[in-house]
């Protein structure tokens, strides 16, 4: 396992996710909580291409790990009430690959390719003419025999996924019709669908425990879900079976989960750099071998939603943490250069959290 996906707290899918993740994931539009702005449209989208007989327009779904792209994807399968075919980027390593698929397709099915960003430029070559005109034009043979023929598809419904949006080609993007920005979920949000888990599961929870619990998610279904297992087995063997606001609160203590959500990487990093470094601003090298990490390690799974949340800025000069991060460690500012920075700091303003 990598040091990412140990964490509690990692939005990245685990081996033991993926083991519930199949009773647990909705099924329907109707039990696809949040989102509300992609929820209306799609509402509109299937039911109108669905009435016409249609494939649906293709639809490019982006946003951060765990945030429900892929149950998305095959909500939108099941509610147009055809198959889903799921592949992703990488592994579609030759023309002949997608070919193969596509030419598979019964008229409207969905073609999934997870991490859309990560296909390969043959492929996508491939991908242009079956997208638009659903038509295949491949080459067959090499050299002087070589030939290139034409093959039609039936109708289908291109849906890529994908993290890193910016990294698509834009010829690719352009041919999405239909693009879905899935947003951090609210905790409000997060409790309900900790709360519908909570009942596939057959444990008893109550709305300040699946509260306690959804607090703690960093905005993202699949932590809730986590956090939510973990939850359930500390009352199965230390309480009654029963999730209320105490024993959650207990339980997530004991997992060294705090009430924003960091875990004890992320405390170590800001801890470290309020007590050794007076608050920064440090080099994120030095921070690196500080708290004994890689530089990897803290640019790409410990900061971003440190950045994001507003404990951390990054200032021309290092990293500095802001007067939220003091606050939250019951810590007091003794350096004025960082307060400096943190005051002048176009950021310090405007503090983002996900909670509403
Ligand atoms: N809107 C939602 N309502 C209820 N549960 C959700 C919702 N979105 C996601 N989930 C839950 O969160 C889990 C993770 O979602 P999903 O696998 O779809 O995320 P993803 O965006 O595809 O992540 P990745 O980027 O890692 O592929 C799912 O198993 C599902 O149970
Ligand atoms: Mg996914």
């Amino acid at each position: 396992m990598s040091i990412e996906t140990d964490r509690i707290i990692s939005p990245l899918s685990s081996t033991d996710d993926r083991a519930v993740d199949k009773a647990i994931r909705p099924q329907r539009l109707a039990d696809y909580t949040g989102q509300p702005r992609v929820r209306e449209q799609m509402e509109i989208f299937i039911p109108a291409a669905k009435a016409r007989g249609e494939a649906l327009d293709h639809v490019l779904i982006f946003g951060p790990p765990g945030l429900g792209k892929t149950t998305l994807s095959h909500i939108i399968a099941n509610e147009m009430g055809v198959n889903l075919r799921q592949t992703s980027g990488p592994v579609l390593e030759k023309a002949g690959d997608l070919a193969a698929l596509l030419t598979n397709l019964e008229p409207n099915d969905v073609l999934f390719i997870d991490e859309i960003h990560r296909l390969s430029p043959v492929v996508e070559e491939i991908l242009y003419p079956a997208m638009e005109d659903f038509q295949l034009d491949i080459i067959i043979g090499e050299g002087p025999s070589a030939r290139s023929i034409k093959l039609d598809l039936p109708p289908f419904t291109l849906i890529g996924a994908t993290t890193r949006a910016g990294l698509l080609t834009s010829p690719l993007r352009d041919r999405f019709g239909i693009s879905q920005r899935l947003e951090f979920y609210n905790n409000v949000d997060l409790a309900a669908i900790v709360t519908r888990a909570a009942h596939i599961l057959n444990v008893t929870i109550d709305d300040a425990g699946a509260m306690e619990i959804a607090k703690r998610a960093r905005g993202t279904p699949r932590i809730a879900n986590r956090l939510l297992r973990r939850v359930r087995d500390y009352v199965q063997v230390k309480a009654d079976g029963k999730i209320n606001q105490a024993v959650a609160y207990k339980a997530l203590d004991l997992l060294n989960v705090d009430i924003y959500g960091l875990d004890m990487m992320d405390r170590k990093l800001l801890l470290s750099i309020m007590q050794k470094f007076d608050g920064g601003p440090v080099g994120v090298d030095t921070l690196a071998a500080a708290i004994g990490d890689e530089r990897g390690t803290v640019e790409e799974v410990i900061e971003p939603y440190l950045l994001q949340q507003g404990f951390i800025m990054r200032t021309p000069r290092g990293r500095v943490v802001t007067r939220l991060t003091w606050q939250h460690f019951g810590l007091t500012p003794q350096n004025p250069i960082a307060l400096d920075l943190i005051d002048n700091s176009a950021d310090s303003s405007q503090l983002k959290t996900n909670t509403p």
